[in-house]
């Protein structure tokens, strides 16, 4: 299949494709997948956030002791249920939590789209749900990254103040380590964010990070979407810092490609990429940067991953009986948080 057909592809197939997006709260998942959203649009792509399936409210969970980060506090059967429903082109009805006041509103009709994101705390933590997602992606941001990030957020739209955001997070890290940092182990995609080695107010003030996207090997590339540009000419051209790398990175036991990007590409570079991108994929032009803005290192990262993303779903088109099997990657390499803790 040609690369500019994918779009027409996915809409008319009736497979239901299923992105699982792992980590802690706050951590950029549903940042991280604006791409996917922006180049499919509403009527393709629908996300289920796994907050929604919480066992207890906010006060069971205070009287228990317990952290939504440990598995019992969640209805993964639930869950379990719902996806092979959904991937079976079924509707559900689903449960709402409610970030505002921390308990349940009443559950909604939920219709299956042709590329679902589950995003949350735990989207890999059992077998059938691991079998269920087509592609996997964990979000790890550094530690610092991840606190700067959870406090403006939580402070900002969630009514906390950073003292308390501070307490909950300090709480919450023995059951992060033990039940959602060892997921990555499962990962397809493994997105790890630190502060722009630029400095760490170029990071703050211009949302620019350093950025490394540690990659499965692909299943077979269609490798048709050119996204090479003459990148020593126009960073020369380019009036900011950028950089790019690539290594191999070891993430739990596995040798996974690690690209690496922090800094800002100028106006000229975005629309050359834009351009490459439109005119081999024929989607809209991915609005990611404003006319005259920068393209940052994570939105460089958003688009190759949106690409990768791509390659699975149409890898699956071509060959659907591979489909959601487990991936190489055991929890029984036990105990490793993706080799960098
Ligand atoms: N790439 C990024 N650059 C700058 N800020 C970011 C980035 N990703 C996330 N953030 C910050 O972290 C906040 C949370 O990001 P996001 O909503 O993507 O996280 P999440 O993991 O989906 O959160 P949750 O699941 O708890 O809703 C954002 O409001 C933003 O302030
Ligand atoms: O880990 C989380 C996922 O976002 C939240 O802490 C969990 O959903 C509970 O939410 P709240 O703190 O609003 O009751």
């Amino acid at each position: 299949m040609p690369p500019s057909d994918f779009k027409r592809v996915i809409a008319e197939s009736p497979y239901v494709f299923i992105i699982g997006v792992a980590g802690d709260s706050g951590t950029g998942k549903t940042t991280f997948t604006r791409a996917i959203r922006e180049i499919f649009g509403e009527d393709l792509v629908s996300t289920i956030t796994i907050d929604d399936y919480h066992k207890y409210d906010r006060r069971e969970r205070k009287e228990l002791g317990i952290t939504p980060l440990v598995p019992e506090a969640n209805r993964f059967d639930l869950l379990e249920e719902h996806l092979s429903d959904l991937k079976a082109g079924r509707k559900i009805v689903k449960p709402v939590y409610n970030h505002d006041n921390g308990r349940f509103d009443p559950p909604v009709p939920f219709s299956p789209t042709k590329i679902l994101i589950l995003e949350g705390l735990h989207p890999f933590i059992t077998p059938k749900m691991r079998t269920l997602i087509d592609f996997k992606l964990y979000v790890d941001p550094d530690p610092d990254v991840k606190r700067a990030w959870k406090i403006k957020r939580d402070v900002e739209r969630r009514g906390y103040s950073p003292d308390a955001v501070e307490r909950e997070m300090e709480e919450r890290k023995p059951d992060f380590e033990r039940y959602v940092a060892p997921q990555c182990l499962f990962a397809d995609a493994v997105i790890r964010i630190a502060f722009s080695k630029y400095g760490r107010e170029v990071s703050e003030e211009r949302n620019v990070y350093h950025v490394t996207l540690c990659q499965n090997k692909l299943d077979r590339s269609i490798g048709d979407v050119d996204l090479s540009i003459d990148l020593f000419g126009l960073l020369s051209l380019s009036e900011r810092d950028f950089m790019v790398e690539f290594t191999t990175e070891d993430v739990g036991g596995r040798t996974m490609g690690a690209l690496t990007f922090d800094g800002e590409l100028n106006d000229a570079v975005v629309r050359k990429l834009e351009r490459n991108i439109e005119i081999q994929t024929q989607v809209e032009p991915i609005d990611l940067v404003q006319s005259g803005a920068y393209l940052t290192a994570g939105d460089m990262a958003q688009l190759i991953l949106a690409w990768r993303i791509i390659n699975r779903r149409i890898f699956i088109e071509s060959a659907p009986e591979t489909a959601g099997g487990e991936q190489a990657a055991s929890a029984e390499r036990g105990g490793c948080r993706c080799g960098r803790r």
